[in-house]
This record gives C-alpha cells, sequence and structure tokens, in this order.
C-alpha cells in the first residue's frame, strides 16, 4: 500500500529508529484543520499530533501533505497518533499573511514542479521567473508546461522565449484539448515521484489533471468522513494518485505558490542574500573581488552555495530586464495614446475654425 505511494528503501532506512520504536511509517495525503489522513500499509486513517511533537514544532515543525510520519495505533482511539516526520527531501514553504516570520508547509517531498502557463494570450515572462524561483527554492526540478497550443499561432516562438529564461529546465508544449504532449508532461515524472501544478488560475492545471486521470478514475477517490454532527462529509484527498505510480500533490495554496510575495519578487525567495548584500563594506560592492565583501566571504566560508549565487544574479538581471522591457512596452503604449489624442485635438481644432469660417 505504502509502496504506490512511493515508500522507497532509502525511505525505510531513515525510518528505522522508528520502527524499532514501535511506530508505523505513512504518508500524509489529506491536511485539515482538524487533522490528517495518512496513507498506511493497513489503509487510510485519521491521525493527530501528539502533544509532544506539537510542542517541540515551530511552524515549519508540522507535518505537512507529502510528508512521511511516524504513527502509533492507541488500542482504544479512533484516530492514530504522529509522533515524528521523516527528513523532508524538498518543501514548499509560504509566509503567513500575518507574519512575515511564521512559515507554513504547502507541500512537502515534491520531486517535479510543473509550471503551468497557457499560450493563448501574452507570456508573462517575469512571472515564469517568480514561479521558477519558488521551485528552485523548494529544491524540486522545474519543468515548464505551456497549455493550450491549439490556440496558439506559433507556439515554438513562444516556447523558445521561455526555453531562453533558464537554460536545462524542459520546456513542453501541450494540448488537453487535443491530447498532444500528455505522455512527454508524464515522461518527467519517474515512477514513485511527485508532481504539483503551479500556475495562474484559468491555465489548464485542473484539465491537465482530469486528462491524466482518464486512464484511472478511481484515484480521484474521495475520502468520505464524518464531522461532528455526525454528517457525511467527503473531502478530496490532496495527494493524488497518477497512472505509472507517480503522485501527484494539490493542497491550498500551492497553486499560486510563486505568486506570493509578488511585490517583493525575486527577494522574497533569496532573503538571506539580500540580507548579504547590506552588509558589504562599500555600498556599490561589485560582489566581485571587492575587500570586505560580504557575499565572497559567505561563499568562501561555505555559508552561500555559490549555485545559488549565480542564480540570484541571473534572477535579478533577467528580472530588471524583463521590467525594462514592460516599461518599454508601456511606454510605446502611452505614446500611441497620446499621438491619437493629438489626431483627435488636431482635428477637433480644425474642425472648430473651419466652422467659424
Ligand atoms: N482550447 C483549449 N482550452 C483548454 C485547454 N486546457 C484547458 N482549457 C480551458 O481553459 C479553461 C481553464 O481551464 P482549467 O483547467 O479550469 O484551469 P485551472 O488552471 O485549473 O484554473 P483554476 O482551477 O482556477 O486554478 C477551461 O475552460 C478549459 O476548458 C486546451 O488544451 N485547449
Ligand atoms: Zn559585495
Amino acid at each position: 500500500m505504502i509502496g504506490q505511494y512511493g515508500w522507497s528503501t532509502s525511505l525505510a532506512a531513515a525510518f528505522e529508529p522508528h520502527e524499532r520504536a514501535g511506530h508505523t511509517p505513512g504518508r500524509i495525503i489529506l491536511h485539515q484543520r482538524d487533522g490528517y489522513v495518512v496513507a498506511t500499509d493497513n489503509g487510510e486513517i485519521r491521525a493527530k499530533v501528539s502533544g509532544r511533537l506539537r510542542h517541540e514544532a515551530g511552524e515549519i515543525g508540522h507535518p505537512a501533505v507529502g510528508d512521511w510520519v511516524a504513527l502509533s495505533f492507541g488500542a482504544q482511539e479512533r484516530t492514530a497518533t504522529i509522533h515524528a516526520f521523516l527528513p523532508r527531501r524538498t518543501a514548499f514553504v509560504r509566509r503567513a499573511a500575518d507574519s512575515m516570520r511564521k512559515l507554513q508547509i504547502l507541500a512537502a517531498n515534491v520531486d517535479v514542479a510543473f509550471i503551468v502557463t497557457s499560450l493563448n494570450g501574452d507570456l508573462n515572462l517575469r512571472r515564469i521567473q517568480r514561479y521558477l524561483a519558488a521551485a528552485w527554492e523548494s529544491g524540486a526540478r522545474p519543468v515548464v508546461v505551456l497549455t493550450k497550443s491549439d490556440l496558439c499561432a506559433d507556439p515554438e516562438g513562444q516556447a523558445a522565449r521561455v526555453a531562453a529564461l533558464e537554460p536545462g529546465c524542459p520546456v513542453l508544449m501541450v494540448s488537453a484539448r487535443q491530447g498532444v504532449g500528455l505522455d512527454a508532461l508524464l515522461a518527467q515524472v519517474g515512477r514513485g515521484e511527485t508532481c504539483v501544478l503551479i500556475g495562474s488560475s484559468g491555465v489548464g492545471k485542473s484539465t491537465l489533471v482530469n486528462a491524466f486521470l482518464n486512464e484511472d478514475r478511481m484515484a480521484t477517490r474521495a475520502i468520505r468522513e464524518t464531522d461532528d454532527q455526525g454528517r457525511h462529509t467527503t473531502s478530496h484527498r490532496q495527494l493524488i494518485l497518477l497512472p505509472g505510480g507517480r503522485l501527484m500533490l494539490d493542497t491550498p495554496g500551492i497553486r499560486e505558490v510563486g505568486l506570493i510575495d509578488a511585490e517583493a519578487g525575486v527577494s522574497a525567495v533569496f532573503e538571506d542574500i539580500e540580507g548579504l548584500l547590506q552588509t558589504c563594506r562599500f555600498t556599490n560592492c561589485s560582489h566581485a573581488n571587492e575587500p570586505g565583501c560580504a557575499v565572497q566571504a559567505a561563499v568562501q566560508s561555505g555559508v552561500l552555495d555559490p549555485a545559488r549565487w549565480a542564480h540570484y544574479q541571473k534572477l535579478t538581471l533577467e528580472a530588471a530586464a524583463a521590467e525594462h522591457e514592460q516599461e518599454r512596452a508601456a511606454k510605446a503604449v502611452e505614446r500611441r495614446r497620446l499621438g491619437a489624442l493629438q489626431k483627435v485635438y488636431r482635428a477637433t481644432k480644425r474642425n472648430e475654425r473651419g466652422g467659424g469660417d
């Protein structure tokens, strides 16, 4: 049973201490206000976090959908208890709206992040960059998906513009309507791996999920529950089984994860680096070879991953270029608008003069 949720020998090895403590492994497939639903070898079970784990945990220490947890089953209780969760390979994190310091895990152990945007309309490269930054921060492999290729006259041209943003990052074109490109998309996710779809509303994420599930309607099965009043309610699992032993995670907030802190843009996911930049000796430091450069010092002492620094530089340069391009386009629109107004103004003047004769 947990095999189909991606259980592996390395997870089993990491679980060994919990196994010795007599605990059972499981993966969280649903998280709601009042608790969790966990998939185990004995089926799906409701679970709550142990008092001890709750006390030890900061926000980031709470189990999230996608986490592998260690459970115990009380003899009398109807729900299992979560005592611990295994170290996360990756995590999508967001800052809570009410406090920049409060962190919330949107999704744990995601391997592939599909960044979904549609081909019918203007490509928003800056937005794609934000999603790329969020994926990169999480640790998942990003794959850009351009949907609705049936509605675009030049999908290859658009794909080339996107591919230039992030060399090496796959860019795929699909049309759910025509059933084109879906297999290539699934091929990006290995057996036992977990993916997410992130992207703005209306780009076609739900349509993609439905297309994937066509082969296996059972996988959308809802979880039937009884609420406090004894009524039956159903809630959709947030971790979905896809064909071929793949998994897809779809929790509240994950779809638009890249647009959180939209104002701050790239800065939001590179806060530590932006902090470093404030501490260079020279305020106009280029972070190349100036004395007292905090960035170079951090790289040398191993505090800052050079690849991460290179990525930050690349994203800020591209963000600036994209902004410049948008400003240029906006100015051109404004010039045309003014030009048109002037034409109307001159024509009116001419008519007025003409009318006066
Ligand atoms: N022509 C065409 N239309 C599509 C395609 N895929 C999706 N659509 C349409 O795009 C609209 C939005 O699709 P959704 O799947 O609901 O978009 P979404 O990203 O899930 O949106 P949210 O649920 O708001 O996050 C729907 O009317 C779909 O029928 C496609 O490949 N071609
Ligand atoms: Zn510097």
